[in-house]
Parts: structure tokens; C-alpha cells; sequence
């Protein structure tokens, strides 16, 4: 099978070419991708003395390097390319509306043009916005996202159902709760935290740490993500969460207990506008189809996650400095 990830060399991209090599050697993975801010070349440089290991320079926007890639003859497409930050969808909202949605749409006329056999379209469980406490996140929930990121990954949703409905394409879209791992660029939550505790910095907590979330280790995204390219129905919409709650609050104190860091290195800012909580999805669907379920526990996720980054400072050093935008 000819796999072309899209975003390939960021966080879920290098993570999932490395959990599909190792699954399907056989594959052959496109990496469709600019090299730029957490998408960088030392994600993928492991990666380039695999023969079945293809990558191409370019961003979803830009059709004539989207024709490189598909025409290398593609099976599946994996589209995780776009802007992911939420602090910086409030900065930047139209860069990020235009990666998101026009690069959706150019990506699903290719793999049209193409006649790829499956879209994967990587959405986000932002897109459900508000949701109270007890409340059941099945994929038929309201829609309600309240900052661009959501509403961005909203219209990339009805783009890409509108392909499925009009011109029967196989596409897919899933819904994945916070991710966290190794390789993740540290202007999210938890590397942000672990990389600012390693360097005795001071960690900002938005508000009074209480935001609900939902947290999902990366090797369960991939493994749900490799589920849904083998056996998902066409058409579907699949949360994937890791039914693993905690506030803000109790990934910093976790963080700092593996970490062996004083609580006093955390400083208190103001929240993020429209923040709200969060809590686990329900994923019976995709059990249901596929089998699939998470197996990571948070705390253990945390302590492998937080060594990671301390082994690996060369990778996130230079990085820091670009992403820290609070
Ligand atoms: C970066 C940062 C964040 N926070 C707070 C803000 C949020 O309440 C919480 C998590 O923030 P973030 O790591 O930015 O993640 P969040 O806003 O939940 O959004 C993530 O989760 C979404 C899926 O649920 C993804 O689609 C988004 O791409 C991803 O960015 O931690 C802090 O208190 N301090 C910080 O320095």
C-alpha cells in the first residue's frame, strides 16, 4: 500500500510513519511536507535510508507540489497537514483559515483527480466547543467550536463530507482529543511544561489551571489511526480519545513530580480567551468497526513522555525559541 501522509513531518506525521514501518515494512510512506516551525527535518531523518520512504517539499495551498507528490501513485491519503495552535489561531486567524480549509479542499480535488481509494481527514474533538460535565461526546453531538482553530476544522469536516456525499468518495474524518508524546513542538501544553521545568523556567498556567481535558498518547492515535485505514467505514466520523481526564493543574503537577521541579516555578497568566473544558470522548464507534481502544494510562504516559524530552534536548532546544508565543 502507498500511504501519502500530508504534514508528515510533524508530530502525529513522524509518529505515524514510524509506527507504520514498523506494522507494514512493506508500505511505502509519502511524507508530503515543508520543513519549517514543528515540522522540522530532524523528525524525519531517521526515516531516509528507508527505501520506502518518499519526501516531497511543499504545502497543501500549493497545487503544483501536490501533483508531485500524487503523482507518485497513492492509495491512501492521510491529510494531518494545517495549523494545530489555538493561541495562535486567536493571533493569526486568516493564515490559519487558509492552510486549513483551502488546503483541505485542494488536497480531496487531488486524491479525486487522483482516484486515491481512501481520505483520511484529521479533524479535532475542538470542534464540539463547550461541553458540560457528564454530557455523551458521540460523534452525533452538536457542532459548536468557539475559536478558529474549531470553526476551521468545522468547514474542513463539511468540505470533506460534501466530496463523500457528491462525488462518492471513500473519505473518512476523525476526531482525536489532546494528543501529547515524544516529538511534539513544545508550544503545546505538556512539552511546553516538561522543556520549561528541565530548564527551570517559569511554566505559565492560563487562569486557575482547572480546564478539563482529555488526553490521548500519540502510539494510540497511531495505532487508531492505522485501525481506521485498514477497516474503517466509508463515510464515518470516528472520535478517538484516550478516556484519560485531567485539568491543567494535574498535568503541571505531574509533570513537576517526575520531573523532581518545584511547584514554585509555576506562574499563574491569564486564561486564553473562550477557553473551556473538555471531557473524554465517546469512542464506542470506532471500537464497534475496528477493535480499536487506547492503552495508555496518563500517569505512564507522563513519565515516559517527560524522560523523552530530557534525553532528547538537542531536539527541542532550538525549537523552544521559535514556538514560545505567551
Ligand atoms: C500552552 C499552554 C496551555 N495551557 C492550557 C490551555 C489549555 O487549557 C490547556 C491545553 O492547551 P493546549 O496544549 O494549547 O491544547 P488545547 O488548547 O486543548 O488544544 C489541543 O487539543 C485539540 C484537541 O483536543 C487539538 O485539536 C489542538 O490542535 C491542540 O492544540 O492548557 C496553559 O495553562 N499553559 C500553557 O503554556
Amino acid at each position: 500500500m502507498r500511504i501519502l501522509l500530508t504534514g508528515g513531518s510533524g508530530f502525529i506525521g513522524t509518529n505515524l510513519t514510524s509506527h507504520l514501518f514498523q506494522k507494514h515494512p512493506d508500505y511505502t510512506i509519502i511524507n508530503f511536507s515543508p520543513y519549517r516551525t514543528g515540522s522540522r527535518a530532524t523528525n524525519v531523518a531517521r526515516f531516509e535510508t528507508n527505501p520506502n520512504y518518499i519526501y516531497v517539499d511543499g504545502i497543501i495551498e500549493n497545487e503544483q507540489a501536490l501533483e508531485q507528490a500524487f503523482g507518485l501513485g497513492v492509495d491512501v491519503v492521510v491529510n494531518l497537514a494545517g495549523q494545530t495552535h489555538i493561541d495562535r489561531s486567536l493571533q493569526t486567524p486568516g493564515s490559519l483559515i487558509c492552510a486549513n480549509v483551502i488546503g483541505t479542499q485542494k488536497v480531496l480535488d487531488m486524491s479525486r483527480k487522483y482516484s486515491v481509494n481512501r481520505v483520511i481527514q484529521i479533524s479535532s474533538a475542538e470542534v464540539y466547543g463547550p461541553v458540560h460535565k457528564g454530557s455523551e461526546v458521540a460523534e452525533t453531538f452538536r457542532l459548536a467550536p468557539v475559536n478558529p482553530y474549531g470553526a476551521s476544522k468545522v468547514a474542513t469536516e463539511l468540505i470533506t463530507q460534501s466530496y463523500h456525499q457528491t462525488f462518492g468518495m471513500n473519505t473518512i474524518i476523525t476526531r482525536s482529543s489532546n494528543n501529547y508524546g515524544p516529538y511534539q513542538t513544545p508550544e503545546k501544553l505538556m512539552p511546553l511544561v516538561i522543556t520549561n521545568a528541565l530548564l527551570n523556567n517559569p511554566i505559565p498556567l492560563y487562569g486557575d489551571g482547572g480546564q478539563m481535558r482529555d488526553w490521548l498518547h500519540i502510539t494510540d492515535h497511531c495505532s487508531a489511526l492505522d485501525a481506521i485505514i485498514h477497516n474503517g467505514v466509508p463515510g464515518s466520523v470516528y472520535n478517538i480519545g484516550g478516556n484519560q481526564a485531567a485539568t491543567t493543574k494535574d498535568i503541571v503537577q505531574s509533570v513537576l513530580q517526575c520531573l523532581d521541579r518545584p511547584w514554585s516555578l509555576v506562574q499563574s497568566v491569564p486564561d486564553r480567551p473562550g477557553n473551556f473544558d473538555r471531557y473524554p470522548l465517546s469512542f464506542d464507534k470506532l471500537t464497534t468497526d475496528t477493535g480499536w481502544k487506547p492503552t495508555y494510562l496518563l500517569e505512564e504516559g507522563i513519565r515516559e513522555t517527560a524522560l523523552w524530552y530530557q534525553s532528547n534536548a538537542d531536539w527541542w532546544a532550538e525549537q523552544r525559541e521559535v514556538t514560545t508565543i505567551r
